[in-house]
């Protein structure tokens, strides 16, 4: 098994989770342990998947990281530390400090994580006054700008409406504006597509690679293959609340060496599968990822991972997103409206 990634800690370390267990209390049971010895180190402006089938410790590795592992939650690790302050034994007052502030966190479906019966921006008004002293009009200045900086149209507007006025992909925007209000060094996306019409899941996905892009680091929580292909650096595969495999996205995806890994990319939709369309967003994944094919290739019903001699096809070496950012493809623009150093 895979206890931890093997990475040079650089003075860009956000995170370091070293040998992490996490159990639950059974009122007819010893405690049963759901996540095991799971190690990682997350960098400034990197992102790590998580990716496993359900009930694998995703989501409960995540919120760990939120102090909202749960009351029944038993948390031990040989090291948990953001920004070198380690989160073990903390206090609900303490947590309520750094959840927003220095953890953002953008669930699956923005209609149950925002206020159905407030407008958004009071909302996100609301986060920043729990943090920061403002004037009241300073404060809703700053909204407007959040709302205008993650792609919401006519932001005064949008920021007086209630959830339920706005479309779905609006919603997830609002969202994520609201996680990244504070500035947090580090943001937890779970399945933050998910619940997305497929036209506007490639918006969303564009916000999240600006924020990357800016410095932001980002666990990205996703069973869509071609979403972490696109967003993230590093995937760690889990399963039974360990870690089986980890490494680069595009080594692993290209040549994945857990039995369990392969299961995983081989429900992908292959050539095998042919005449399953593509997403809006896969097909412009598959552009970007195959950027020399005739563009009517990955119109239609060609899959994002073809199948070709028993393996996926991947970004090549140099097309991956980190290479992206390097290469500077994120828009000049997204980085300057993100790109605060922190
Ligand atoms: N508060 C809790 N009390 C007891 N068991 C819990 C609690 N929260 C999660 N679990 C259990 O922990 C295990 C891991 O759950 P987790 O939500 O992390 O899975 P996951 O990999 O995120 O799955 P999914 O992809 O379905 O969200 C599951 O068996 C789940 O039932």
């Amino acid at each position: 098994m895979v206890a931890s990634t093997d990475i040079a800690v650089g003075n860009d370390l956000r995170l370091r989770v070293r040998g992490l267990n996490v159990s639950f209390r059974r009122n007819d049971g010893p405690p049963r342990q759901v996540v095991k010895d799971v190690g990682f180190d997350l960098q400034r402006g990197e992102c790590i998947a998580l990716v496993g089938e359900s009930g694998s410790g995703k989501s409960v590795t995540a919120r760990t990281l939120l102090g909202l592992a749960g009351e029944n939650s038993i948390v031990q690790a040989e090291a948990l530390e953001l920004d070198d302050e380690t989160l073990i034994n903390r206090s609900d007052a303490w947590w309520r400090g750094v959840r927003g502030s220095k953890v953002g966190f953008i669930l699956q479906d923005a209609l149950v994580s925002l206020d159905p019966l407030r407008p958004v921006g009071k909302e996100i008004a609301e986060a920043v006054a729990l943090h920061r002293s403002m004037a009241r009009s300073a404060r809703w200045a700053a909204v407007v700008e959040l709302l205008e900086r993650v792609g919401v149209p006519e932001p005064e507007i949008r920021a007086k409406q209630r959830p339920g006025e706005l479309s779905g992909g609006l919603r997830q925007r609002a969202l994520i504006a609201s996680a990244i209000a504070l500035d947090p060094g580090i943001v937890i996306a779970d399945e933050p597509t998910t619940a997305l019409d497929v036209t506007v899941q490639a918006q969303v996905l564009a916000v999240l690679e600006q924020m990357i892009a800016g410095g932001t680091s980002v666990i990205l929580i996703s069973h869509d293959l071609a979403v972490v292909s696109r967003v993230a650096d590093r995937v760690l595969v889990m399963k039974g609340g360990e870690i089986v495999e980890a490494g680069e996205t595009e080594q692993i995806l290209r040549a994945p060496q857990h039995a369990y890994t392969r299961q995983l990319i081989d429900a992908v939709p292959s050539e095998h599968t042919k005449g399953t369309r593509l997403s809006h967003e896969g097909r412009v994944a598959a552009a970007e990822l195959f950027p020399d094919r005739a563009a009517s290739d990955v119109q239609g019903d060609i899959p994002l991972l073809e199948a070709r001699g028993g393996h996926q096809e991947l970004p090549r070496a140099g097309q991956g997103p980190a290479h992206r950012r390097q290469r500077g493809l994120v828009p000049a623009q997204a980085r300057r409206d993100t790109g605060r150093r922190r």
